[in-house]
């Protein structure tokens, strides 16, 4: 058996049997960039990366190789089919080590009953994985991980030709010289059906006045093509630098790249207490700090879209209340000031509950009326109706966790999917029925531009 287990999303998962380990090793290893870590797989691991780092950066995760992959189709029980899958991982563990430092990372797709022929056609319902080699940067470590899940007798063999691997991975990631200065050219931008998201607005907003529903969140797309091929570390070195204040991630899954800087968190589990955030209204920011100061005052004072904020600490407090207790969540919401963008921002906190598990809150709350609606499954229906695209994995959980049930999810917004020398960009807003179709078309192009000017787009709206 080779150390390279699968090959992209459609490679067999590696079946557990009652001869099955999961051997992981920890080091302690000298700085190293994390994106000079990424692109250190590049020939060998090409399709089999992620990237991490949270809004504080104060977790930084790279992982290279699948060492195993969980993924389910699914319509009903992906979340919980995921979590026990892991759980059974973690139960192979060998324990020799004190630091368990190994993750599961990876996504789902915003609606597993909503899924098109489309450019997300890599991507099933939910796609996991636990890395071959995983660079960790948390609490001032830089940490690598080699791990290997395996029921081969020849496992000790296997285990040190992967410690020559990671050996030769920190070599490159520390001395090979990468060119950030690629500049991609973009050939042709194509706004995919303008119209028909104007129609979709309006329609929406129509149904709201007539009662069927308080929220619902529309989408759209755009897609660019570049003359050349898009390199997975270029994109995602331009959008680490792109907007600082965010979780900047990447996946890959078969020969796609999913990534983006979004500043909305799901769920974050961290030793025994719970976070999430309300993150919904919008304005943009002012040429001038005293402008600026006045479009703040504006969208603070803005009863649309405060409504629009209101509908998402709603449905997030009722989850914690009967997930958590010591609930702590502000009457008021805040300013959160990003490059591009004003948005309405809650915190939420709270101690969780014995029964549950980061896969439980990922469940109870995507999605969250901030990028589905009130009530949930109206919302729903009328987005499958009215939006006709797949979001694929955009707005969608992303994220990880680890063997001690810490982990972290964002919401997958300002993100976009690559393929060879195609980029798919996604943005939507939350319709109340108050919303003007024209603005929030206006919106979804200050939502595009971060990602956008990463890639080297032009930025219109
Ligand atoms: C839908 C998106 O963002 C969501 C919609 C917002 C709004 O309409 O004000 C604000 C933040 C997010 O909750 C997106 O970025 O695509
Ligand atoms: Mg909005």
């Amino acid at each position: 058996m080779s150390y390279k287990i699968t090959d992209g999303a459609k490679a067999k998962q590696t079946v557990l049997s009652p001869y099955t380990h999961f051997f992981t090793e920890t080091v302690e290893v000298g700085r190293i960039s994390p994106l000079l870590f990424f692109e250190a797989g590049h020939s060998t691991y090409n399709h089999e990366r992620f990237y991490w780092q949270n809004a504080d950066k104060t977790m930084t995760l790279v992982g290279i190789g699948h060492a195993h992959i969980l993924m389910n189709e699914k319509k009903h029980g992906r979340y919980s089919d995921i979590s026990d899958k892991w759980q059974q991982l973690c139960s192979k563990l060998v324990k020799e080590e004190k630091d368990m430092a190994p993750v599961l990372f990876g996504g789902f797709s915003y609606d597993e009953q909503n899924r098109h022929h489309s450019e997300w056609n890599e991507f099933p319902s939910s796609y996991f994985f636990v890395p071959s080699f995983q660079l960790k940067i948390a609490d001032g470590k830089t940490l690598l991980s080699v791990n290997l899940i395996t029921d081969s007798e020849n496992a000790t063999t296997i285990f040190d030709k992967l410690r020559e691997e990671r050996d030769r991975l920190i070599h490159i990631a520390q001395v090979e010289e990468f060119d950030i200065t690629v500049k991609n050219k973009v050939i042709e931008t194509i706004e995919r059906g303008k119209e028909k998201y104007i129609e979709a607005v309006e329609n929406v907003t129509q149904q709201i006045k007539e009662g069927k529903a308080d929220k619902v969140v529309i989408a759209r797309a755009i897609e660019l093509e570049f003359e050349q091929d898009l390199a997975a570390t270029t994109v995602l070195q331009a959008i680490t630098n792109e907007q600082q204040e965010s979780y900047h991630f990447g996946l890959q899954v078969g020969t796609s790249l999913f990534f983006g800087a979004t500043p909305e968190r799901l769920i974050e589990v961290k030793d025994g207490k719970v976070y999430s955030a309300c993150v919904a209204g919008s304005i943009r920011r002012g040429k001038s700090a005293k402008e600026d100061r006045e479009l703040g005052e504006e969208l603070l004072g803005d009863p649309k879209n405060r409504e629009e904020h209101q509908h998402v600490v709603s449905m997030i407090s009722k989850v914690f209340e009967s997930y958590c207790e010591d609930v702590l969540i502000p009457k008021i919401p805040k300013l959160m000031k990003i490059r591009d963008i004003q948005h309405l921002y809650t915190s939420v906190e709270g101690s969780i509950g014995q029964q549950n598990n980061i896969f439980s809150f990922v469940e109870a709350l995507h999605p969250t009326p901030a990028l589905g609606g009130v009530p949930t499954t109206v919302a729903l229906e009328m987005i499958r109706k009215h939006e006709e695209m797949d979001r694929g994995y955009y707005a969608a959980p992303i994220g990880w966790t680890d063997a001690s049930g810490n982990g972290e999810f964002a919401v997958g917004i300002r993100s976009a999917l690559i393929q060879a020398n195609h980029a798919y960009l996604y943005a939507g807003g939350g319709i109340v029925a108050d919303s003007d179709p024209n603005e929030e078309y206006d919106e979804t192009w200050v939502k595009f531009r971060p990602v956008l000017r990463s890639l080297g787009g032009k930025l219109n709206g």
